[in-house]
């Protein structure tokens, strides 16, 4: 199992990525994603689902129309750990919108 990014180290890691924000009252990041339209955000999904499941590391998530809105957290560690910021930053390569 991954071990928890405390410290320095933690920031060190969300400093690499862009749009991610600590989530209050718990040790997870989320970043709120918006497309073109329900086919971009889906496509989208797909992508990061794929990569998700080879990972077998799973994002939180939230879909409305054109609008993503990812938590990720690694629940076996109880917090934030390199998992998270892998997912996040194929995430943010995959999407088109932003
Ligand atoms: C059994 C399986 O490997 C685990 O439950 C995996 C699945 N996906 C997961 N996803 C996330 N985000 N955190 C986990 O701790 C986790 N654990």
């Amino acid at each position: 199992m991954p071990t928890k990014l405390t410290g320095a180290q933690r920031t060190q890691a969300l400093a690499g990525l862009s749009g991610w924000r600590d989530v209050e009252g718990r040790d997870a990041i989320t970043k709120a994603y918006r497309f073109a339209d329900f086919n971009a955000a889906f496509a989208f999904m797909t992508r990061a689902a794929l990569m998700a499941e080879k990972m077998d590391h799973h994002p939180e998530w939230l879909n409305v129309y054109n609008r993503v809105e990812v938590t990720l957290s690694t629940h076996d560690a109880g917090g934030l750990t390199e998992l998270d910021v892998k997912l996040a930053a194929f995430m943010d390569s995959v999407a088109t919108g932003g």
